[in-house]
Protein backbone atom coordinates (compact mmCIF):
# COMPACT_ATOMS: atom_id res chain seq x y z
CA UNK A 1 0.00 0.00 0.00
CA UNK A 2 1.26 3.91 -0.95
CA UNK A 3 1.90 5.81 2.03
CA UNK A 4 1.53 8.95 0.49
CA UNK A 5 -1.70 10.04 -0.96
CA UNK A 6 -1.72 11.38 -4.52
CA UNK A 7 -2.75 14.65 -3.51
CA UNK A 8 -0.16 15.05 -0.25
CA UNK A 9 2.58 13.97 -2.50
CA UNK A 10 1.98 16.63 -5.09
CA UNK A 11 1.67 19.00 -2.05
CA UNK A 12 4.92 18.00 -0.19
CA UNK A 13 7.06 19.78 -3.31
CA UNK A 14 4.86 23.29 -2.88
CA UNK A 15 7.03 25.92 -1.22
CA UNK A 16 5.90 27.24 1.94
CA UNK A 17 3.45 30.48 0.39
CA UNK A 18 4.18 34.20 0.59
CA UNK A 19 2.97 37.03 -0.06
CA UNK A 20 2.69 39.63 -3.55
CA UNK A 21 4.66 41.90 -1.19
CA UNK A 22 6.63 39.50 0.55
CA UNK A 23 7.87 38.02 -2.57
CA UNK A 24 9.05 41.39 -3.73
CA UNK A 25 6.92 41.45 -6.66
CA UNK A 26 5.74 45.24 -7.31
CA UNK A 27 3.56 46.45 -9.97
CA UNK A 28 3.22 50.34 -9.82
CA UNK A 29 2.65 53.54 -11.92
CA UNK A 30 6.28 52.85 -13.89
CA UNK A 31 5.91 48.93 -13.32
CA UNK A 32 9.49 47.92 -11.97
CA UNK A 33 9.44 43.84 -11.87
CA UNK A 34 11.74 42.54 -9.57
CA UNK A 35 11.79 38.89 -10.00
CA UNK A 36 10.91 37.04 -6.74
CA UNK A 37 14.10 35.99 -4.72
CA UNK A 38 13.52 31.82 -4.55
CA UNK A 39 15.85 30.41 -1.88
CA UNK A 40 16.80 27.74 -3.69
CA UNK A 41 18.95 25.71 -1.48
CA UNK A 42 15.33 25.28 0.92
CA UNK A 43 13.41 24.07 -2.23
CA UNK A 44 15.69 21.62 -3.13
CA UNK A 45 16.25 20.01 0.39
CA UNK A 46 12.06 20.36 0.89
CA UNK A 47 12.05 18.43 -2.77
CA UNK A 48 14.88 15.66 -2.25
CA UNK A 49 13.05 15.51 1.32
CA UNK A 50 9.98 14.69 0.12
CA UNK A 51 10.80 12.69 -3.19
CA UNK A 52 10.81 9.36 -1.64
CA UNK A 53 7.44 10.03 -0.90
CA UNK A 54 6.46 11.39 -3.91
CA UNK A 55 4.12 10.35 -7.39
CA UNK A 56 6.26 11.87 -9.72
CA UNK A 57 9.66 9.69 -9.17
CA UNK A 58 11.16 7.94 -12.00
CA UNK A 59 9.13 5.59 -13.98
CA UNK A 60 10.54 1.86 -14.12
CA UNK A 61 11.12 2.03 -17.99
CA UNK A 62 12.84 5.67 -18.63
CA UNK A 63 14.63 6.99 -15.75
CA UNK A 64 13.41 10.70 -16.79
CA UNK A 65 14.47 12.22 -13.85
CA UNK A 66 18.05 10.94 -14.15
CA UNK A 67 18.23 13.29 -17.26
CA UNK A 68 17.33 16.33 -15.46
CA UNK A 69 19.34 18.83 -13.61
CA UNK A 70 17.22 20.18 -10.14
CA UNK A 71 18.00 24.08 -11.57
CA UNK A 72 16.34 23.32 -15.72
CA UNK A 73 13.29 22.67 -16.51
CA UNK A 74 10.59 23.31 -19.15
CA UNK A 75 7.63 25.68 -19.04
CA UNK A 76 5.53 25.09 -21.66
CA UNK A 77 2.08 27.23 -21.50
CA UNK A 78 -1.31 27.03 -23.70
CA UNK A 79 -4.35 29.16 -24.10
CA UNK A 80 -7.56 27.31 -23.99
CA UNK A 81 -8.59 26.18 -27.74
CA UNK A 82 -11.59 27.93 -28.97
CA UNK A 83 -15.17 28.42 -26.45
CA UNK A 84 -18.68 28.29 -27.36
CA UNK A 85 -18.72 32.03 -26.11
CA UNK A 86 -15.16 32.90 -27.93
CA UNK A 87 -17.10 31.56 -31.08
CA UNK A 88 -20.29 33.68 -30.18
CA UNK A 89 -18.14 36.79 -29.97
CA UNK A 90 -18.91 37.23 -25.92
CA UNK A 91 -17.39 38.74 -23.42
CA UNK A 92 -16.56 35.11 -21.29
CA UNK A 93 -14.24 36.18 -18.49
CA UNK A 94 -14.77 33.91 -15.24
CA UNK A 95 -18.32 32.32 -16.95
CA UNK A 96 -16.88 28.32 -17.53
CA UNK A 97 -18.24 27.73 -20.98
CA UNK A 98 -16.64 25.14 -22.64
CA UNK A 99 -14.99 24.36 -26.05
CA UNK A 100 -16.19 24.48 -29.65
CA UNK A 101 -15.55 21.49 -31.67
CA UNK A 102 -13.34 23.79 -33.21
CA UNK A 103 -11.38 24.37 -29.80
CA UNK A 104 -11.26 20.42 -29.27
CA UNK A 105 -9.20 20.00 -32.11
CA UNK A 106 -6.92 22.76 -31.02
CA UNK A 107 -6.28 21.25 -28.07
CA UNK A 108 -5.50 18.06 -29.83
CA UNK A 109 -2.98 19.80 -32.52
CA UNK A 110 -2.17 21.59 -29.07
CA UNK A 111 -0.88 17.97 -27.59
CA UNK A 112 0.96 16.53 -30.76
CA UNK A 113 3.13 19.80 -30.44
CA UNK A 114 4.40 18.80 -27.01
CA UNK A 115 3.88 14.95 -27.45
CA UNK A 116 7.45 14.64 -26.83
CA UNK A 117 7.77 16.94 -24.20
CA UNK A 118 8.28 15.46 -20.57
CA UNK A 119 5.70 16.90 -18.52
CA UNK A 120 5.64 16.06 -14.40
CA UNK A 121 2.94 18.53 -13.26
CA UNK A 122 -0.13 20.28 -14.86
CA UNK A 123 -1.55 23.35 -13.54
CA UNK A 124 -5.10 24.84 -15.24
CA UNK A 125 -7.59 27.12 -14.24
CA UNK A 126 -10.72 26.20 -12.43
CA UNK A 127 -12.32 26.78 -15.49
CA UNK A 128 -13.29 23.89 -17.86
CA UNK A 129 -12.22 25.46 -20.94
CA UNK A 130 -8.86 25.02 -19.61
CA UNK A 131 -9.40 21.94 -18.36
CA UNK A 132 -10.60 20.17 -21.19
CA UNK A 133 -7.60 21.97 -23.35
CA UNK A 134 -4.98 19.97 -20.72
CA UNK A 135 -6.93 16.79 -21.02
CA UNK A 136 -7.22 16.88 -24.70
CA UNK A 137 -2.93 17.56 -25.02
CA UNK A 138 -2.02 15.03 -22.82
CA UNK A 139 -4.08 12.36 -24.53
CA UNK A 140 -2.24 13.26 -27.59
CA UNK A 141 1.45 12.26 -25.37
CA UNK A 142 3.92 9.97 -26.40
CA UNK A 143 4.40 8.59 -22.65
CA UNK A 144 0.48 8.41 -22.40
CA UNK A 145 0.36 9.06 -18.51
CA UNK A 146 -2.47 9.82 -17.23
CA UNK A 147 -3.69 13.79 -16.25
CA UNK A 148 -5.29 13.26 -13.25
CA UNK A 149 -7.48 15.92 -11.57
CA UNK A 150 -6.54 16.48 -7.68
CA UNK A 151 -9.87 17.32 -5.24
CA UNK A 152 -8.62 19.60 -2.70
CA UNK A 153 -12.16 21.53 -2.02
CA UNK A 154 -11.97 19.22 1.30
CA UNK A 155 -10.88 16.80 3.14
CA UNK A 156 -13.41 14.03 1.71
CA UNK A 157 -12.33 15.15 -2.24
CA UNK A 158 -8.93 14.43 -1.02
CA UNK A 159 -9.48 11.19 0.81
CA UNK A 160 -12.14 9.76 -1.93
CA UNK A 161 -9.62 10.46 -4.66
CA UNK A 162 -6.89 8.70 -3.42
CA UNK A 163 -4.41 5.83 -5.58
CA UNK A 164 -2.73 3.05 -3.72
CA UNK A 165 -0.43 1.84 -6.12
CA UNK A 166 2.86 3.45 -6.43
CA UNK A 167 2.81 2.19 -10.32
CA UNK A 168 -0.34 3.55 -11.10
CA UNK A 169 0.99 6.57 -9.35
CA UNK A 170 4.06 7.18 -11.24
CA UNK A 171 2.39 6.40 -14.84
CA UNK A 172 -0.17 9.38 -14.19
CA UNK A 173 0.67 13.21 -14.21
CA UNK A 174 -1.03 15.22 -11.63
CA UNK A 175 -3.61 18.22 -12.46
CA UNK A 176 -3.84 20.99 -10.29
CA UNK A 177 -6.86 23.31 -10.61
CA UNK A 178 -6.24 26.79 -9.75
CA UNK A 179 -8.72 29.57 -9.33
CA UNK A 180 -5.90 32.09 -9.55
CA UNK A 181 -4.87 30.99 -13.22
CA UNK A 182 -8.84 32.05 -14.05
CA UNK A 183 -9.74 34.72 -16.69
CA UNK A 184 -9.50 37.91 -15.84
CA UNK A 185 -13.02 38.81 -14.25
CA UNK A 186 -14.94 40.91 -16.70
CA UNK A 187 -17.71 41.95 -14.23
CA UNK A 188 -20.63 43.77 -16.15
CA UNK A 189 -19.37 42.87 -19.71
CA UNK A 190 -19.82 38.88 -19.35
CA UNK A 191 -22.30 37.77 -21.32
CA UNK A 192 -22.65 40.61 -23.49
CA UNK A 193 -21.30 40.80 -27.43
CA UNK A 194 -17.86 42.46 -28.06
CA UNK A 195 -19.67 44.06 -31.65
CA UNK A 196 -22.49 45.23 -29.93
CA UNK A 197 -20.65 46.27 -26.81
CA UNK A 198 -18.29 48.55 -29.16
CA UNK A 199 -21.29 50.10 -30.62
CA UNK A 200 -22.81 51.13 -27.52
CA UNK A 201 -20.24 52.90 -25.97
CA UNK A 202 -17.50 53.54 -28.63
CA UNK A 203 -14.60 51.28 -30.01
CA UNK A 204 -12.24 53.69 -27.57
CA UNK A 205 -13.93 53.10 -24.56
CA UNK A 206 -14.32 48.99 -25.68
CA UNK A 207 -10.44 48.88 -26.22
CA UNK A 208 -9.60 50.26 -23.18
CA UNK A 209 -11.44 48.52 -21.33
CA UNK A 210 -10.03 45.18 -23.33
CA UNK A 211 -6.50 45.94 -23.69
CA UNK A 212 -5.66 48.88 -21.61
CA UNK A 213 -3.30 47.58 -18.41
CA UNK A 214 -4.76 49.41 -15.68
CA UNK A 215 -8.44 50.23 -16.47
CA UNK A 216 -10.74 47.83 -15.45
CA UNK A 217 -14.28 46.96 -16.97
CA UNK A 218 -17.34 47.98 -14.88
CA UNK A 219 -16.78 46.31 -11.70
CA UNK A 220 -14.17 43.71 -13.54
CA UNK A 221 -10.56 43.10 -13.04
CA UNK A 222 -7.86 45.19 -15.29
CA UNK A 223 -4.92 43.12 -16.30
CA UNK A 224 -2.87 44.64 -13.46
CA UNK A 225 -5.38 43.27 -11.19
CA UNK A 226 -5.49 39.81 -13.00
CA UNK A 227 -0.95 39.87 -13.08
CA UNK A 228 -1.51 40.26 -9.16
CA UNK A 229 -3.30 37.52 -8.72
CA UNK A 230 -1.74 35.00 -11.38
CA UNK A 231 1.38 36.16 -10.62
CA UNK A 232 1.80 35.72 -7.12
CA UNK A 233 0.26 32.13 -7.80
CA UNK A 234 2.59 31.41 -10.02
CA UNK A 235 5.84 32.66 -8.24
CA UNK A 236 4.10 31.00 -5.22
CA UNK A 237 3.30 27.45 -6.47
CA UNK A 238 4.79 26.66 -10.01
CA UNK A 239 8.01 28.57 -10.00
CA UNK A 240 9.12 26.11 -6.69
CA UNK A 241 7.94 23.58 -9.05
CA UNK A 242 10.59 24.36 -11.80
CA UNK A 243 13.28 25.10 -9.45
CA UNK A 244 12.70 21.52 -8.44
CA UNK A 245 13.83 20.24 -11.64
CA UNK A 246 9.86 19.80 -12.70
CA UNK A 247 8.08 20.16 -16.44
CA UNK A 248 5.16 22.51 -16.26
CA UNK A 249 2.44 22.91 -18.09
CA UNK A 250 0.31 25.26 -17.56
CA UNK A 251 -3.25 25.42 -19.26
CA UNK A 252 -4.79 28.76 -18.97
CA UNK A 253 -6.33 31.81 -20.59
CA UNK A 254 -5.85 35.11 -22.64
CA UNK A 255 -5.64 37.40 -20.15
CA UNK A 256 -3.99 35.29 -17.33
CA UNK A 257 -1.30 34.40 -19.42
CA UNK A 258 -0.39 37.83 -20.85
CA UNK A 259 -0.11 38.32 -17.04
CA UNK A 260 2.40 36.00 -16.70
CA UNK A 261 4.42 36.21 -20.16
CA UNK A 262 4.90 39.84 -18.58
CA UNK A 263 6.03 38.79 -15.91
CA UNK A 264 8.60 35.79 -17.81
CA UNK A 265 9.41 38.76 -20.56
CA UNK A 266 9.85 41.29 -18.22
CA UNK A 267 7.64 43.49 -20.47
CA UNK A 268 6.16 46.61 -19.67
CA UNK A 269 2.52 47.68 -19.21
CA UNK A 270 3.08 49.27 -22.55
CA UNK A 271 4.33 46.14 -24.10
CA UNK A 272 1.63 43.70 -22.56
CA UNK A 273 -0.63 45.98 -24.49
CA UNK A 274 -0.47 44.93 -27.76
CA UNK A 275 0.78 40.74 -26.36
CA UNK A 276 -1.94 39.05 -27.91
CA UNK A 277 -2.09 35.27 -27.59
CA UNK A 278 -3.38 33.01 -30.25
CA UNK A 279 -5.74 29.85 -28.99
CA UNK A 280 -4.33 26.32 -28.61
CA UNK A 281 -0.80 27.37 -29.27
CA UNK A 282 1.56 26.07 -26.79
CA UNK A 283 4.17 28.21 -25.89
CA UNK A 284 7.56 26.76 -24.77
CA UNK A 285 9.99 28.72 -21.88
CA UNK A 286 13.10 26.97 -20.17
CA UNK A 287 13.77 27.36 -16.89
CA UNK A 288 17.44 27.33 -16.14
CA UNK A 289 19.60 29.23 -12.95
CA UNK A 290 16.76 30.81 -12.28
CA UNK A 291 15.83 32.73 -15.16
CA UNK A 292 13.01 31.90 -18.05
CA UNK A 293 14.25 31.73 -21.80
CA UNK A 294 11.68 31.84 -24.11
CA UNK A 295 12.06 29.09 -26.93
CA UNK A 296 8.67 30.13 -29.05
CA UNK A 297 6.20 27.69 -29.66
CA UNK A 298 7.39 23.64 -30.25
CA UNK A 299 7.00 22.33 -33.59
CA UNK A 300 4.82 18.98 -34.42
CA UNK A 301 6.18 15.88 -33.19
CA UNK A 302 7.56 14.72 -36.34
CA UNK A 303 10.40 17.64 -36.50
CA UNK A 304 13.32 17.90 -34.20
CA UNK A 305 13.27 21.31 -33.63
CA UNK A 306 12.10 21.27 -29.24
CA UNK A 307 14.96 19.12 -28.79
CA UNK A 308 18.15 21.28 -29.59
CA UNK A 309 16.38 24.02 -26.58
CA UNK A 310 18.33 21.73 -23.85
CA UNK A 311 20.72 18.90 -23.88
CA UNK A 312 18.13 17.24 -21.71
CA UNK A 313 15.47 17.14 -23.83
CA UNK A 314 17.77 15.55 -26.34
CA UNK A 315 18.82 13.11 -24.22
CA UNK A 316 15.31 12.38 -23.33
CA UNK A 317 14.29 12.18 -27.05
CA UNK A 318 17.18 9.46 -27.37
CA UNK A 319 15.87 7.39 -24.28
CA UNK A 320 12.03 7.43 -25.57
CA UNK A 321 13.19 6.56 -29.20
CA UNK A 322 15.11 3.88 -27.67
CA UNK A 323 12.59 2.54 -25.06
CA UNK A 324 9.25 3.49 -27.83
CA UNK A 325 8.30 -0.20 -28.08
CA UNK A 326 7.92 -1.01 -24.14
CA UNK A 327 6.26 2.60 -23.67
CA UNK A 328 4.06 3.02 -26.90
CA UNK A 329 3.40 -0.36 -27.79
O1 LIG B 1 -13.93 37.37 -23.30
C1 LIG B 1 -12.91 37.09 -22.65
O2 LIG B 1 -12.94 36.53 -21.55
C2 LIG B 1 -11.55 37.46 -23.21
C3 LIG B 1 -10.86 36.29 -23.84
O3 LIG B 1 -11.64 35.67 -24.81
O4 LIG B 1 -11.72 38.47 -24.14
P1 LIG B 1 -10.62 39.54 -24.58
O5 LIG B 1 -10.31 39.23 -26.00
O6 LIG B 1 -11.31 40.85 -24.43
O7 LIG B 1 -9.44 39.44 -23.69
Amino acid sequence: MATATFHQSIVSLASPSSTISQCGFKIDSSLSFTSKKINFCKIKAMASVSYNNTLLSPSKTIPENSLKKPNEAALILIRHGESLWNEKNLFTGCVDVPLTEKGVEEAIEAGKRISNIPVDVIFTSSLIRAQMTAMLAMIQHRRKKVPIILHDESEQAKTWSQVFSDETKNQSIPVIPAWQLNERMYGELQGLNKQETAERYGKQQVHEWRRSYDIPPPKGESLEMCAERAVAYFQDNIEPKLAAGKNVMIAAHGNSLRSIIMYLDKLTCQEVISLELSTGIPLLYIFKEGKFMKRGSPVGPTEAGVYAYTKRLAQYRQKLEEDSEVICP
